[in-house]
């Protein structure tokens, strides 16, 4: 029998990596994006849905047509710097989409939920390792609108049934090993592909965001996790749900810290070329460490992020910088 998932963002970097794993564990992810911050040529897994989550109407026809057994939902605005100076577009993209697909889904008799979170609903919780039982005090538009759908999972869970698995990733990093899709966010602002940017003239310099922290070098410490593993345990969530296990928080990320210098270095070794780079002053919003206590993903989902060394991450980031684009 056909599986057909919905997979909202699919056009995006991480739910274009959950499309190529759920085809290969034998689905069909069906996209739905509006390509505000997403690429038509990254949906190559499954069919393409162009609709936003504003547009109900729009919802009700793709849970008509294509009768999905559950629904991962990556679509969301997710740049901090933006969420700060544009809040009121956060909340609206963000928490009334989500309420309009939680309520088209629910019509729909759509009742498994895969919800991309966040460690940024956590706030500035410098030197903690951060799990599922960690408070949540987000900072800025973007955690809030997070933790708000958050909380809106679990009342539709309360009223309607509703089962959820709620993933809050830490820092999402790698790409696709064979290229076929990565990210390509535009205009970046992730750490990776920035250095990766100015490793092959890109841009001229890399920009360290601040070189006074309390760290061991002075730069902020983040947690990264690659892309691969990130949406296999997407895939176990949904076989979780599937057997009718309860809905669960989980944490991705591995445990180990990494501080913006000791990524640069990685960089230079794994790419064997210097990084231009440039000490700056701080950032708005950054916290100084984050890093991620997994072991529930790993007990309850048979979680193994097995790729998350920061030389396979950036090895593969660096072969899709080279060989992919979606804008040719
Ligand atoms: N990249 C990270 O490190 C990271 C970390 C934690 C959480 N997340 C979360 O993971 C999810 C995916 O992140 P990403 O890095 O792949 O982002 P992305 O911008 O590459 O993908 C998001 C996708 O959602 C689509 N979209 C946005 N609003 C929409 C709307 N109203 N209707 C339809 N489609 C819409 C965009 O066009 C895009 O294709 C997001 O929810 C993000 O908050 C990402
Ligand atoms: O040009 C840059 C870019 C980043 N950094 C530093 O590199 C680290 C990582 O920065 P990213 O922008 O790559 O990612 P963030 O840690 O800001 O990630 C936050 O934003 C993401 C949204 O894209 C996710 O939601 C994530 O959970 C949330 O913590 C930070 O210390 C940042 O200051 C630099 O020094 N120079």
């Amino acid at each position: 029998m056909t599986k057909t998932v919905l997979v909202t963002g699919g056009a995006g970097y991480i739910g274009s990596h959950a499309c190529k794993a759920l085809a290969a564990a034998g689905y069909v992810p069906v996209t739905l994006d509006n390509l505000s911050t997403g690429w038509r040529d990254a949906v190559k897994f499954g069919p393409f849905v162009q609709a936003d989550l504003l547009d109900r109407a729009a919802l009700d026809a793709a849970f008509a047509e294509h009768r999905p057994v559950a629904v991962l939902h990556f679509a969301a605005l997710s740049q901090v710097g933006e969420a700060m100076s544009q809040p009121g577009k956060y909340w609206r993209n963000n928490v009334s989409g989500s309420l309009n697909l939680i309520e088209a889904a629910i019509d729909a008799g759509c009742l498994d939920f895969v919800f991309s979170s966040t460690c940024a609903t956590y706030g500035d919780r410098d030197g903690e390792v951060l799990d599922e039982e960690t408070a949540q005090a987000p900072l800025n538009a973007y955690g809030a609108s997070k933790r708000a759908i958050e909380d809106m999972l679990i009342d539709f869970q309360a009223s309607h049934g509703l089962r959820h698995v709620i993933f809050r990733y830490f820092n999402v990093a790698g790409a696709d090993p064979d290229a076929e899709v990565g990210e390509f966010h535009r205009p970046e602002t992730h750490l990776i592909p920035l250095i990766l940017d100015a490793v092959d003239g890109k841009r001229a310099a890399l920009t360290i965001h601040g070189t006074d922290y309390p760290t061991q070098d002075g730069t902020c410490i983040r947690d990264y996790v690659h892309v691969m593993d990130l949406v296999d345990a997407h895939v176990q969530g949904l076989e979780y749900l599937r057997a009718g296990k309860g809905s669960r928080v989980f944490c991705l990320g591995t445990g180990d810290g990494f501080s913006v210098r000791e990524v640069v270095e990685a960089t230079r070794h794994v790419t064997n070329r210097p990084v231009p780079m440039q000490d700056g002053p701080r950032r708005a919003g950054d916290a100084v460490k984050l890093v991620c206590g997994s072991q529930r993903a790993r007990d309850e989902l048979g979680w193994r992020p097995d790729r998350s060394t920061m030389r396979q991450m950036i090895g593969d980031a660096w072969r899709w910088h080279q060989n992919g684009s979606y804008e040719a």
